[in-house]
């Protein structure tokens, strides 16, 4: 039978081995299993545990076992990491079991060599797990916080190199927290605290956070799809920093609004929400499949105003010009690590220079789009210079018909002035509730 350890090492398998995404894998690996609600949650745990927690699992196997983790076969390696996770970090599991049914579950992908192996290299770890220590801080920053929080080596030098010591090994702390889900009241059928009281009423833990006026998050709750005033369309599930960015935008009702890299939509509703489902909002975004999911979103919150096209943002044209258009661009995603753990492993440092280049462009046809007195906003859901500040730059240097609006007043109304850099906001992934995120804002003058 595929029990809770067999369908986790394979999910592991899936992400580390063949760069799956987390949260693809998950969904799919439980939707075809037939495990009770106590093992999909064990089995959630237990993937997105190792993929977080991979470099400090390695470095755990590497002091242990007479082969390098990299030396190793995939499915032994993962195993291992599967057993020193549960043995390392998870109290509730007593080691020896932990041990007993991670070796069960490897039976059903590695040879009997390799099962004794992954057995007496588990055994030996639980023996001297208080002999575990990482390099020292002192001595060696950068490789102190790569292993003890679990990070890639070019991402700790940068953030070292940005932030100073004690700064990075927060961030890299942060992005190990388990994120909190946060949700967006829709104001066109509801409030904030009648979606509250309702949610109780379902059985969810929920409280308002200050920051954003609909902003709640749900501490304990069951199932979200099925929750009933999500059903109604009562709410939509939106990262914090996310939603800071429709109200920069700031639409009026009868405007005319493009996002330009919009699905699953998340912005685009929100921005119907403030223009009280009145004017336009066209919804670009490259995939169809991924319009699909701005429809449902915008069927089941009753939104009408929405538009979508499926086209390249750096090509897409109107006849008519754009009151306000949000490029949310497609980015490393370095800010939303703690959800999506494997981004750590699977973006590399020349990636960044590829989307670097893609996000100029789509800056570009957006700007084109926007009437003189238009509002442009660039975002993204990381925290590299290269893709947020340095974009702003290289734009303002080539368009002078555009001024960067200094966000020091809304930093302050919301309460993040710690985050303005140069007019514009850099949050960085503070606590479970803000992701790290970009956001510039910028008027176009001129009198066409
Ligand atoms: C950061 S996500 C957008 C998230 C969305 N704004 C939201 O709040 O739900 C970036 C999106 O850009 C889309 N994309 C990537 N390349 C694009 C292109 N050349 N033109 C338009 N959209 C693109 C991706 O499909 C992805 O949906």
């Amino acid at each position: 039978m595929r029990n809770a350890r067999v369908i986790s090492l394979e999910g592991i398998y899936k992400i580390n081995e063949e760069d799956g995404f987390s949260n693809l894998v998950v969904n799919t690996l439980l939707n075809k299993s037939n495990l009770d609600k106590r093992d999909r949650s064990l089995a959630t745990q237990l993937i997105y545990g190792v993929i977080r927690r991979r470099n400090t699992l390695d470095w755990i196997i590497n002091k242990f076992a007479s082969r390098q983790v990299k030396k190793m076969t995939p499915w032994v390696r993962n195993s291992l990491r599967l057993g020193v996770y549960q043995v390392y970090y998870l109290d509730k599991i007593p080691a020896p079991v932990a041990v007993n049914e991670t070796v069960e579950a490897a039976k059903s992908k590695c040879n009997r060599g390799a099962i004794k192996f992954i057995n007496g290299v588990l055994r030996n770890i639980i023996r001297n797990l208080d002999k575990i220590n990482y390099p020292k801080l002192e001595k060696d920053p950068v490789q102190h916080i790569r292993y003890k929080y679990s990070q890639p080596q070019w991402l700790v030098e940068r953030w070292v190199k940005n932030y100073g010591i004690d700064k990075a090994i927060e961030i890299a702390n942060n992005l190990n927290k388990i994120p909190a889900t946060v949700i967006r009241t829709n104001t066109l059928k509801t409030n904030r605290d009648s979606l509250i009281q309702s949610l109780v009423e379902d059985q969810v833990t929920a409280e308002p956070i200050a920051l954003v006026p609909e902003a709640i998050n749900l501490i304990k709750y069951p199932s979200i799809d099925r929750l009933k005033s999500f059903e109604e369309g009562k709410f939509q599930v939106q990262g914090l920093a996310s939603m800071l960015v429709a109200h920069i935008l700031a639409p009026e009702a009868d405007d005319r609004v493009v996002d330009l890299c919009s699905a699953p939509g998340g912005k685009t509703t929100h921005l119907s929400q403030l223009m009280n489902n009145g004017g336009q909002v066209y919804a670009v975004d490259v995939h169809q499949h991924k319009l699909e999911l701005i429809h449902e979103n915008c069927t089941r919150l009753g939104i009408t105003n929405v538009e979508t096209i499926c086209s390249d943002g750096r090509e897409v044209s109107f006849t008519e010009k754009i009151d306000k258009l949000l490029v949310d661009a497609p980015c490393s995603g370095l800010g939303i690590m703690a959800k999506k753990p494997e981004i750590r492993w699977q973006k590399k440092p020349q990636d960044l220079l590829e989307l670097q280049q893609l996000q100029a462009e789509l800056l570009e046809n957006g700007a084109k789009l926007l009437k003189a007195g238009g509002v442009l906003i660039y975002s993204t859901c990381t925290f590299t210079d290269e893709e947020n500040i340095d974009i702003i730059k290289g734009f303002l240097e080539k368009h002078d018909n555009f001024k960067l609006v200094d966000l020091s007043q809304t930093a302050q109304s919301f309460g993040l002035t710690e985050y303005l850099t140069e007019g514009t906001l850099q949050l960085l992934p503070d606590d479970n509730l803000i992701e790290g995120f970009f956001i510039a804002k910028m008027v176009k003058s001129g009198n066409e």
